[in-house]
């Protein structure tokens, strides 16, 4: 299995472009589900869940064709074609490896009138449930049965009538997926207390490209006019804000000055606010934002929500910058239930972090060491590179299929701007 050496002490300077967002794409793509013309997708990540997801849409019959690019350019783009499903099922083997899949719910529904997909389970996170997916798919007219793992979803004769829903916590995925199927209903949805992030804005914004009538784009009450038929687009997924943040953090622990080239200011708001109360700049400019930073940063107490709060897909990367800042930073995990696996990786290298349910307490230190770390999930492993960027000698990140679920091409992007980090096999 590949590790990824990461050799401390260099001070990062120069740009580093920016992917199109995994977690935007991941919703972009099953929208093909709902047209039978062409969808083409620009600036989609090359991540191992986007392929995955691409092998789950070539399940149900869905043509896909990508667009020849040099191999050394970043981001490609895709052309996919359900002009006809052969195939409703989503099977336990390729959910389980990617939760998102769990998206292909409701707009199979929508479009087919049946979509039986596995149950995700939990994952390192988080216990993760999809009750919320369920009752709001329910809500607009779905009939939901869960028999042998899988949910067994049907659309009454004539398809999905539409519904009003109100969430009763804010869901991203829950969300997206009653977004899906209602832009295919036959009547109006109104749904309330959504989740308002970029990538949903993403997600309507293409969907209205396709024909649909949303009203309220951006905001927690949302109005779909459910259409008869919806017509292909092409589309190009958003910049990766999670992405920008984490090299953010990278730049700021090493005292570096980054240009993150593409990052969109206006859906960084929040980590922004965090990253100046570190004491680091952070300007924006016309084709993406500015990092510089000067050492020792401040102690800063963060706090994850639902957007616009700070993405809790953050909290790992802000933690690991915070272990060289002066002082103690509070850190209070509100979204997942077990998402500190990175602390005791973290403490491997000399950081002195106290956990209790969820709040973590990190009190600075002036040094951090190069260890052997293992990568527990997507965003703990991001920390511990950060990390290793300013610890003395080298870090080894073992477990690498996290990091490349989510970071196009990670090291070749460090090493643009002046990192030492090697892949290797073990
Ligand atoms: C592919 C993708 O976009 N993933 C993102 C998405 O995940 P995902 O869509 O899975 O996260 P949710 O917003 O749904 O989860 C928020 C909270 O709601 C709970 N919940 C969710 C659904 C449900 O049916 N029942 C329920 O109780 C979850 O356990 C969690 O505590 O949003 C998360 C929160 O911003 C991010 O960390 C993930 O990176
Ligand atoms: C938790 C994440 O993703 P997923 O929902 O795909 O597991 C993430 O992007 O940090």
């Amino acid at each position: 299995m590949d590790k990824l050496i990461v050799t401390g002490g260099k001070r990062l300077e120069g740009t580093v472009p920016i992917s199109g967002a995994k977690n935007a794409a991941l919703t972009l793509i099953p929208c093909a589900l709902l047209t039978e013309e062409p969808v083409t997708l620009r600036n989609l990540p090359r991540l191992a869940d986007i392929d995955g997801f691409q092998h789950l849409m070539t399940q149900f019959g869905v043509a896909h064709s990508i667009a020849g690019r040099r191999p050394e350019d970043f981001g490609r783009v895709v052309t996919l074609e359900a002009t006809r499903i052969t195939n409703t099922v989503a099977p336990y083997d390729l959910v389980r490896k990617m939760r998102a899949s769990i998206l292909v719910l409701g707009p199979m529904l929508a479009r087919m009138g049946e979509a039986t997909v596995s149950l995700p389970g939990g994952c390192a996170i988080g216990n993760r449930p999809i009750d919320l997916h369920l009752e709001a798919l329910k809500a607009i007219g779905a009939e939901i049965e869960l028999a042998q793992g899988y949910v067994k979803a049907h659309a009454p004769d004539g398809g999905l009538p539409g519904g009003d829903y109100d969430f009763p916590i804010v869901s991203v995925g829950a969300t997206e997926n009653v977004i899906m199927a209602a832009a295919l209903a036959n009547g109006t949805s109104k749904l309330g207390n959504v989740a308002r992030e970029p990538e949903i804005v993403d997600l309507c914004n293409m969907l209205v490209a396709m024909g649909a009538e949303i009203e309220g784009i951006g905001s927690s009450d949302l109005v779909i006019h459910g259409q008869k038929t919806l017509n292909g687009c092409t589309y190009s997924v958003m910049p990766d804000r999670i992405e920008a943040g984490s090299y953010a953090c990278a730049a700021a622990i090493t005292g570096g000055e980054v240009f993150l080239q593409n990052a969109r200011p206006d859906d960084m708001n929040a980590t922004s606010h965090a990253l100046r109360n570190a004491g680091v700049t952070v300007e924006y400019e016309k084709k993406g934002i500015r990092i510089c930073a000067d050492r020792p940063l401040n102690a800063v107490n963060l706090t994850t929500a639902p957007y616009p709060g700070l993405a809790t897909d953050m909290q790992a990367q802000m933690m690991a910058m915070l272990c060289l800042a002066k002082g103690t930073s509070v850190l209070t995990e509100t979204i997942f239930e077990n998402r500190y696996m990175h602390v005791p990786e973290l403490a491997r290298m000399g950081a002195n972090i106290e956990v209790s349910g969820r709040t973590a307490v990190v009190h600075g230190v002036d040094r951090l060491s190069g260890a052997d770390v293992m990568a527990t999930d997507l965003r703990a492993s991001m920390s511990l590179v950060i990390a290793g960027l300013a610890a003395e000698g080298e870090t080894q990140v073992r477990r690498l299929y996290h990091l490349d679920r989510g970071y196009e091409r990670l090291e070749e992007k460090l090493a643009l701007v002046g990192a030492q980090v090697e892949r290797v096999g073990d």
